[in-house]
């Protein structure tokens, strides 16, 4: 065989097995679990088992982790790793994708959020989220954070929803920017305000846990170091599960990290361990950068 034919045969094989005809360095090729501390004591929420499908498309394998109370858990891993996937089925986010079924146990107060009883309602104001992109209603920034209290009827006198939106406001660290423009339409904040306000939104309903994905990568360096110290105060009183692509990011704001790799979790861990001296091969070729 010439060298040309040689050549046209690997490249032939190589596309139809949609593999390259060098061995590919980060599959998973001795796959025996998760390395490091994915459970813990006295969890907050924990996942058993969870598979989560797209269609016949295996998104997330068999994902066993627990989150703490008071913490702040950071996932982090590839482009695709199914990070936002494994994020939302932790409040059923993927209830509203036909295609997407979920299994395994998700335990949040003893009670399986998957159980067919369970009030989908009441748990996503037990998990609130923050999304990529700041989405506040076309309202004020008063009925902003007032939706919440009112549709699940937290509050029956003004004086007290005025209190409940005051203190949101102030735990998200936009009451004094906001307290004189309440009554102004929400859309007129600035990005990284925007964020906030939907922080206050999450907060107003008092939930235990808040999901955010990723939060800042719509916003300035400014906003995002605001969001950043509020992810910190905020952990005094909540759990937070943060997915980030900044690597900075996750070592600034949290107390664990997931490292997950083409649906798999990888490794776990604190956050320190992580990011100076991982277990798995996986995790330390992803933060050091060499490829994601
Ligand atoms: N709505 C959907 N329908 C079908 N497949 C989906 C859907 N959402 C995600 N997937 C698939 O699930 C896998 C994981 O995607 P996911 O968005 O969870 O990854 P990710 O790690 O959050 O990625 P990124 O960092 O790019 O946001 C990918 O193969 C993706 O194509």
């Amino acid at each position: 065989m010439t060298l040309s034919n040689q050549y046209r045969e690997q490249k032939a094989d190589s596309v139809t097995t949609g593999t390259p005809s060098e061995p590919d360095q980060h599959a998973i090729t001795d796959w025996s679990g998760t390395v490091g501390d994915a459970l813990i004591d006295d969890p907050r929420m924990s996942t058993r088992n969870v598979n989560v499908f797209y269609a016949d498309n295996q998104a997330i394998h068999d994902v066993s982790l627990d989150i703490g109370k008071n913490e702040v858990l950071a996932m982090i891993g590839p482009s695709g790793c199914g990070k936002s996937t494994f994020l939302r089925t932790l409040n059923r986010m993927n209830d509203s994708i036909d295609i997407c079924r979920v299994e395994g146990d998700i335990v949040l107060d003893g009670d399986n959020i998957y159980d067919k009883h369970m009030d989908v309602v009441a748990l996503r104001a037990k998990v609130g989220m923050v999304f990529q992109k700041p989405n506040p209603f076309p309202k004020s920034i008063y009925d902003n954070v007032a939706y919440g209290p009112r549709i699940h009827g937290l509050v029956s006198r003004r004086a007290e929803l005025d209190e409940v939106v005051e203190t949101a406001l102030r735990k998200a660290g936009l009451w004094d920017e906001a307290k004189d423009r309440l009554d102004k339409p929400a859309t007129g904040l600035s990005g990284g305000q925007q964020q906030r306000l939907c922080i206050a939104r999450t907060i107003a309903i008092s939930p235990e846990v808040i999901l955010m994905d990723e939060p800042c990568s719509a916003l300035d360096p400014i906003a995002t170091a605001r969001i950043e110290e509020l992810i910190a105060e905020l952990s005094e009183n909540y759990t937070i599960a943060i997915v980030t692509h900044s690597m900075q990011q996750a070592a600034r704001v949290s107390h664990r990290t997931a490292y997950f790799h083409l649906g798999k979790l990888i490794e776990v861990g604190a956050t320190d361990k992580i990011f100076t001296s991982p277990d798995h091969k996986l995790t330390e070729d992803y933060i050091t950068g060499r490829f994601g």
